[in-house]
């Protein structure tokens, strides 16, 4: 399986409209490649808050109609990020949307952790609810968004739904890259899976990202990583090394659900 992981850099010098045909273009470069993930909030910025209203769209918006159809352009599998979604009841969500080849939707999924505590994208979206997996030939895809990745429980959960790959889209700061690089890793070895984690370069808000862009192979080794710029970090992986690593080491089977609590 071939992936193409599009870290775009997201400065305020480029309008939300040229980053969309901008990226568009670049995915119909990975022509060829079996999938392709784009980052958290590519349009707005992950940390651009005030961009968010200024910027939501509909489901169907104009990042759903040019990346389903750069989708179909390529013939490719893509997992197109996260936009700001306006919800019909007017709320706002972080919300990632996967197309097939064919350029059809093949999920939606709301970020379930929200950033900022009590700031930020943390009181100005809503919080989604629902786990996500979608099957590809070959692999099923988990996703997760940013923050989502602190979370273990989540990637769990997405294991026991069946995921093998998981996608992380990202808009993650330079400060905590060791982080994310950690945290990375961490969610492929515990789970026996792909991590595709894609991120995004440049500064916005005054917030310089970490870019560094990771793919992981299920037993935690680096099969690629991106540097700080704008790149597309593009890989090959054999999705049934999940299978044979979760055979090899069984990890997973002896996991134990339901322990006591102490009592004080
Ligand atoms: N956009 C985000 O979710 C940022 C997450 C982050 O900065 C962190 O977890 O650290």
């Amino acid at each position: 399986m071939r992936a193409s992981l599009i870290q775009i850099a997201v400065n305020e010098g480029e309008s939300a409209e040229g980053r969309r045909r901008r990226m568009a273009a670049l995915v119909r470069e990975q022509a060829g490649a079996d999938l392709v993930v784009l980052p958290e909030l590519w349009t707005t910025g992950a940390f651009a808050f005030e961009e968010f209203g200024a910027q939501a769209e509909p489901l169907e918006g104009p990042t759903y109609e040019a990346m389903a159809k750069a989708a179909s352009d390529a013939g490719v599998w893509l997992h197109a990020g996260s936009v700001p979604e306006r919800a019909a009841d007017g709320r706002l969500y972080n919300t990632s949307l996967v197309f097939s080849p064919s350029g059809d939707l093949a999920a939606a999924y709301r970020k379930i952790h929200r950033f900022g505590f009590d700031k930020g994208e943390a009181v100005l979206m809503g919080a989604g609810r629902e786990l996500v997996t979608v099957r590809l030939p070959g692999t099923t895809l988990g996703v997760a968004t940013c923050y989502d990745l602190r979370f273990p429980e989540l990637f769990r959960s997405l294991v026991d739904a069946g995921a093998e790959t998981l996608a992380v889209p990202a808009g993650w700061p330079e400060r905590r890259r060791s982080h994310w690089t950690l945290l990375a890793r961490a969610r492929a070895v515990e789970n026996q899976a792909f991590v595709l984690a894609c991120g995004t370069a440049g500064t916005h808000a005054g917030v310089p990202q970490a870019g560094h862009s990771i793919v992981v192979d299920p037993w935690g080794e680096v099969l690629a990583e991106a540097g700080a710029d704008e790149e597309v970090l593009t890989v090959e992986f054999d999705p049934a090394q999940v299978a044979r690593t979760r055979e090899q080491f069984p990890a997973l089977k002896d996991r134990v659900l339901g322990m006591e609590t102490p009592r004080r």
